[in-house]
C-alpha cells in the first residue's frame, strides 16, 4: 500500500470526535504504520444548533463542509453518524462503507421516571425531532413536547436544569460518549420507531479513490450497510429530509430482511405504517416499494401539509 497518510474530516461535537476517533483506531488496527489524522471543522449545523433547523432548511447541514473538504483534497474521507446524511451525495463522492450498527433505539432519558409510561398527566418532553415527538403524541397526547437543541451533553444538561421531565435521545450517541448509564429505558422500535440510519456510522470518500477505499474497506459490515440501503431508499423515494416525521427501520432476521416504515403528523393525530420483507438484496427495491405503498395510504397528504406550512 503506497498511501502512509490518511486524513480524515470531522465535526467538533463531542460525538463526532468519538466516532472520527472509532474510525482512526479500527484504521491503524488493520494498517500498522498507516498514520491516520482528523482534520476537525465546524458545519453550518453546528453554527445554528440554536436555532430551529427547520427554518434554515437545506439537507444535509451536518456535511456539506466535510464534503467540501474532500472535493479540494483538504482530506480523505469523512465519518458521519448515518442519520444525519442525505439520501444525495454530491457529485464524485459516495459512501463507501457501513459500520456495523449500535444500539439503534432512541432512548427515555429523566432524572425521576422509569419510562414514558410512568410520565405524569402533562409532563413536559424535551426532543426537536418530529419523528419522535409525533409518535411520542400518538402514544401520549397529554404530553408537553418542548423544542430540545445542542449536542448530547447540552441536551443532558438541560435536562439536569430541570427545564423537562424527560428527554428523548438516540441511544448509540448516549453510549458512545459513555453516557449509558443514563438511559433510563430503550424505547423499542414498535413503540417509536428509529431514525433512516440511526445507530450506524457510515464513511465517505470520493468516488474514484481506489487506495482510500482499499483502505477503508475491512471496516465495513456488509449487513449493516444492507439495512441501511434498504432504509435510505424508502426515505430517497419519500422525499424526506431530516425535519419530516418519518422514521424507518430494517432488521435481517434467517436471511430475510424486514423494513418497517413510517410516515406521521407531528401531532400524532395520524400515523401511516408500513412494512416489507424480502431478500437483503433487494433492500433497494423494498424501500421504494413501501414508499409507494404509505404514500397512497395518506402519507402523500401528511407531507403535503408539512411542505405547505414551511
Ligand atoms: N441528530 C444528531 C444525532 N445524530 C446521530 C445521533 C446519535 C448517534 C447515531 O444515531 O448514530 C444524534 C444524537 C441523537 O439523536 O440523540
Amino acid at each position: 500500500m503506497s498511501l502512509t497518510k490518511l486524513r480524515i474530516a470531522t465535526r467538533k461535537s463531542a460525538l463526532a470526535l468519538w466516532q472520527a476517533e472509532h474510525v482512526k483506531t479500527g484504521l491503524e488496527l488493520h494498517h500498522p504504520g498507516l498514520e491516520v489524522e482528523l482534520v476537525t471543522m465546524t458545519t453550518q449545523g453546528d453554527r445554528v444548533l440554536d436555532s430551529p433547523l427547520a427554518k434554515i432548511g437545506g439537507k444535509g447541514l451536518f456535511v456539506k463542509e466535510l464534503e467540501t473538504a474532500m472535493l479540494e483534497g483538504r482530506a480523505d474521507i469523512a465519518v458521519h453518524s448515518m442519520k444525519d446524511v442525505p439520501v444525495e451525495l454530491p457529485e464524485g463522492l459516495e459512501l463507501a462503507r457501513i459500520l456495523a450498527r449500535d444500539d439503534p433505539r432512541d432512548a427515555f432519558v429523566s432524572n425521576e421516571y422509569a419510562d414514558w409510561e410512568a410520565l405524569p398527566q402533562g409532563a413536559v418532553v424535551g426532543t426537536s425531532s418530529l419523528r419522535r415527538q409525533s409518535q411520542l403524541r400518538a402514544l401520549r397526547p397529554d404530553l408537553q413536547i418542548r423544542d430540545l437543541r445542542g449536542n448530547v451533553n447540552t441536551r443532558l444538561e438541560k435536562l439536569d436544569r430541570g427545564d423537562y421531565a424527560a428527554i428523548i435521545l438516540a441511544c448509540a450517541g448516549l453510549k458512545r460518549l459513555g453516557f449509558g448509564a443514563r438511559i433510563r429505558s430503550e424505547i423499542g422500535p414498535q413503540v417509536i420507531l428509529p431514525a433512516i440510519g440511526q445507530g450506524a456510522i457510515g464513511i465517505e470518500c470520493r468516488r474514484e479513490d481506489p487506495e482510500v477505499q482499499a483502505l477503508i474497506a475491512p471496516l465495513g459490515d456488509a449487513r449493516t450497510a444492507q439495512r441501511v440501503n434498504a432504509e435510505r431508499s424508502l426515505n430517497a423515494a419519500l422525499q424526506g429530509g431530516c425535519q419530516v416525521p418519518i422514521g424507518g427501520y430494517a432488521e435481517i432476521e434467517h436471511g430475510v430482511i424486514v423494513l418497517r416504515g413510517l410516515v406521521g403528523r407531528p401531532d400524532g393525530s395520524e400515523i401511516v405504517h408500513g412494512v416489507i420483507s424480502g431478500r437483503p438484496e433487494d433492500g433497494e427495491e423494498l424501500g421504494r416499494v413501501l414508499a409507494d405503498d404509505l404514500l397512497g395510504r395518506g402519507a402523500d397528504a401528511i407531507l403535503k401539509a408539512l411542505y405547505e406550512d414551511a
